[in-house]
């Protein structure tokens, strides 16, 4: 039982993260590094500061307040020194032009279920519910087992938007809990998975075939990053409709483009290895769509 977690946001209103209008809830904490990523700041656990250069008013409150001395201005540009911050947060309470913010929040289990049941009615009009994203929601899998049970007991609809890697048991013990999973597959070669999402796709394969194998196939909606020259490519294609074709029940893929946040990256002082900032050409998504297509899925656009 964990009475508390931690997230970095909380979206109403939401209508591409599963079936009809959700809230969609993002956890804090993901054991993998994804290059493309577009949710860095949902990678750590612990808050994260991002800077906003277009608001900072160059007053120098975050220098003078640091305890730790992590922020100077070098030739009058902002910089803050990431190995010596431990993002505490005093900067960004007292930035007066927001320019410093803290992201990542403690909530309880009551304080989230307030927040989810202010659109029951919205759920219960589209079909709809609450989704778990992140970062990885499996982290907090204490956490994250509480609120699925509370809105089991209230009847709203839930789903897990998923890397699928966790402990088999981990997985097992939050998925009796779970109506339907948005289930990542990125990179069908294990090799290539370790050096582009940083951990063995070894653990996320076996989750979901143990998923199909219990007969939960038709409760998994696949997704599939198309990030150029990563994951598009034509033996990674082929890689997944091979593992795919070995599924029970499942019938529908779901195709992300890849988008450009270099900003974001930018923002938090990370370090963003993507080379190519441009979306996946027309033809290659088509190529990709009638791939799946052929294993008789529903392929989402
Ligand atoms: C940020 S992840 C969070 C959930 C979980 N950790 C996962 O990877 O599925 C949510 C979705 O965004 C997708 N995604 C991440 N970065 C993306 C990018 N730059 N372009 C398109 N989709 C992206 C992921 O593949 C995943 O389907
Ligand atoms: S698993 Fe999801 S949240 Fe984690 S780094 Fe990859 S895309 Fe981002």
């Amino acid at each position: 039982m964990a009475n508390s977690g931690f997230v970095f946001d909380i979206k109403r209103f939401e209508v591409h993260d599963g079936p009809g209008i959700r809230t969609t809830v993002f956890f804090k904490g993901c054991p993998l590094r994804c290059w493309w990523c577009h949710n860095p700041e949902g990678m750590y656990f612990s808050e994260s500061v991002m800077y906003f250069e277009y608001k900072c008013i160059g007053c120098r409150t975050c220098v003078n307040v640091c305890p730790l001395d992590a922020i100077s201005f070098d030739f009058g540009k902002h910089h803050i020194d990431r190995l010596k911050c431990s993002s505490c947060g005093i900067c960004c309470e007292s930035c007066p032009s927001g320019a410093l913010t803290c992201i990542g929040r403690a909530v309880t289990v009551d304080e989230l279920m307030t927040e989810i049941q202010k659109d029951v009615i919205l759920y219960d009009n589209s079909e709809g519910g609450v989704t778990f994203s992140g970062g990885e929601p499996l982290v907090q899998y204490e956490f994250l087992t509480d609120i699925l049970k509370e809105c089991r007991k209230l009847d709203i609809h839930t789903a897990l938007d998923t890397s699928g890697y966790a402990l088999e048991d981990v997985f097992e013990h939050v998925a009796e809990n779970v109506d339907i999973f948005l289930y990542d597959l990125k990179l069908a070669d294990n090799p290539s998975h370790i050096i582009y999402t940083g951990v063995s796709n070894e653990p996320i394969k076996k989750n979901l075939k143990m998923l199909a194998d219990s007969g939960r196939g038709g409760d998994v909606i696949l997704r599939f990053p198309v990030i150029p020259g990563i994951t598009d490519t034509q033996e990674n294609v082929e890689g997944l409709a091979e593992f795919i074709s070995t599924l029970d029940g499942i019938k529908e893929i779901d195709l992300l483009p890849f988008h450009d946040i270099t900003e974001k990256y930018t923002r938090l002082g990370m370090k963003y290895n993507m080379s190519v900032q441009t979306a996946p050409s027309k033809e290659k998504l088509k190529y990709i769509k009638k791939r799946f297509e052929q294993l008789g899925l529903y392929v989402k656009l």
